[in-house]
């Protein structure tokens, strides 16, 4: 492991039923900096940052978060946004906040109501009941809100319109712990290129460029342009 990363990958490889998804993974990720990890459907996003989440065991390779290896260890310093949504329709905000206060040692309560009452969600509506962005917001706040050294965050963006991106987004970057870094997996590109540090591509289940986002986009007129002409 480089001695500055936060998270080390060799040699990741994961098969479902026989098929490998994910081929020989090498990545070095440091800390403090916003990521992009950007690919097309199916390309292994979700695959790979469940593993990282420590939801899938089975998979070769070695991965270390933080000098740890996936497990307790390294649950306690990763908050994660599944791409789907996993809390409880029935319950209103407030118990939403309590549970993840219950749950999480590092959970910031009064941050969390700051930032409910910032962005104008209810705290004694039913989840079922709010709108799609508003149920994204209110799963980020509550991701945000850990104080955590590496959030992974599978697409926050892809049931929002273009203004609430931006906003997810402006969230995202002024409330993380300033000295972690953060993972966003997307197939929009253009929408995560000004926020972006380091960016990705996975193409089926393989890197096929990574570095950083000036690097990476380098001889290109922006980096939608960069990604389409790699994975031309
Ligand atoms: N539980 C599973 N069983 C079998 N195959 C799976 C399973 N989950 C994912 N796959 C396959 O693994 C590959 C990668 O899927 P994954 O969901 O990681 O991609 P993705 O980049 O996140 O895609 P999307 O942008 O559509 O969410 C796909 O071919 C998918 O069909």
């Amino acid at each position: 492991m480089n001695n500055s990363s936060l998270l080390s990958i060799q040699h990741l490889t994961k098969s479902y039923v026989g098929i490998e998804t994910l081929h020989d993974i090498n990545l070095e990720l440091p800390a403090n900096k916003i990521i992009g990890l950007l690919g097309p459907n199916g390309a292994g996003k979700t695959t790979l940052i469940k593993i990282l989440a420590n939801l899938l065991s089975q998979y070769d390779g070695k991965i270390l978060i933080d000098g740890h290896k996936l497990g307790i260890e390294s649950k306690k310093i990763i908050s994660y946004l599944p791409d789907t949504s996993y809390l409880n329709e029935k319950w209103e905000a407030r118990k939403i906040l309590d549970f993840f206060e219950d749950f999480f040692e590092d959970f910031q309560y009064s941050k969390s109501l700051m930032l409910l009452e910032q962005f104008h969600i209810p705290l004694d509506k039913s989840f079922k009941s709010l709108s799609k962005g508003t149920k994204e917001k209110l799963q980020l706040i509550t991701t945000l809100c850990r104080n955590a050294k590496l959030y992974l965050f599978d697409e926050p963006i892809a049931g929002v319109d273009p203004l609430a991106r931006q906003e997810i987004f402006d969230l995202i970057l002024q409330n993380r712990n300033p000295q972690s870094s953060v993972i966003i997996s997307t197939h929009l590109v253009s929408d995560v290129e000004k926020y972006v540090d380091m960016c990705i591509f996975i193409k089926e289940g393989s890197i096929i460029k990574f570095g950083d986002t000036s690097e990476v986009r380098k001889n290109y007129s922006n980096l939608e342009e960069a990604f389409k002409g790699s994975f031309r």
